[in-house]
């Protein structure tokens, strides 16, 4: 699905990433760790074209993108759900959807509208609240909402659960889970580790813009002095 070669990024003559390697198999859930500037966002904006490489080589979906333009990698069937949710704050819950519905790679089961409420219920019930209305976690889960209505091969979430209550972000790790008992590939970044290793397949740990470790969940949850040393928990 994802085949990542030697990604170099820099913000002008600053580099932030340095050789990345990473591989995303069809229907894998794969995590990005890392402390906070070490560069999971960079790299993810590698991935949705909107940082341009520097170096190196994305193939996504069996296509080259390096250095593609951001809607062209979204047409290709790559949705993020970003850091911050940037869902629109004057239109309505069922506005923010149906602006970006479609099924561009013609999935068997696309997502809906009804889909997108039948996952989120709460969402249905503000269906007519604009985004400005929406509490963090309602926003969240319009944000995903709004990915999934895309149909993506590939779904990206930057922070999936930061700033939100705990029983909110049980809902976002429901809404994984039950997103990867479906099929679907994710790329997720968040902080939870122990919530991570319970959802996906294989961690990758980036520490000043490079992998430091790459593994699966029962070897991350092995080794905690992984999690001591490079994610300060
Ligand atoms: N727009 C920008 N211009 C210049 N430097 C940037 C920019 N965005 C990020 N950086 C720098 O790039 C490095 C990596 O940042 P990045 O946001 O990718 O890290 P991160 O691991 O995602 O951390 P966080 O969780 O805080 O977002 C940091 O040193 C950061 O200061």
């Amino acid at each position: 699905m994802l085949e990542i070669q030697g990604l170099e990024a820099a913000y002008g003559s600053s580099q932030v990433l340095f050789g990345i390697d990473l591989r995303i198999r069809h229907g894998e859930v794969v995590t990005l760790l890392g402390r906070n500037g070490m560069g999971k966002s960079s790299l993810l904006k590698c991935l949705t074209g909107w940082l341009a490489p520097r170096g190196g080589r994305i193939r996504f979906a069996g296509t080259d993108v390096t250095g593609w333009s951001a809607d062209r990698i979204a047409r290709l069937g790559l949705a993020i759900v970003p850091e911050g949710r940037q869902i629109f704050p004057n239109l309505s819950v069922r506005e923010n959807l149906e602006a970006f519905a479609g099924n561009r790679c013609a999935a068997r089961e696309p997502w809906d509208l009804e889909r997108v409420y039948a996952l989120f219920p709460r969402l249905q019930e503000r269906s007519a609240h604009m985004g400005n209305q929406l509490s963090g976690g309602e926003q969240q889960m319009l944000a995903i909402g709004r990915a999934l209505i895309t149909n993506p091969q590939l779904l990206v979430l930057d922070e999936a659960t930061e700033g939100l209550a705990p029983l909110i972000r049980e809902e976002i790790w429901r809404c994984l889970r039950t997103l990867r008992e479906a099929g679907q590939t994710i790329l997720v970044v968040d902080k939870y580790v122990k919530r991570l290793i319970a959802l996906a397949d294989q961690h990758h740990i980036v520490e000043r813009g490079q992998l430091v470790w790459s593994g699966d969940s029962a070897a991350l949850d092995a080794d905690h002095t992984l999690w001591q040393r490079y994610l300060g928990v």
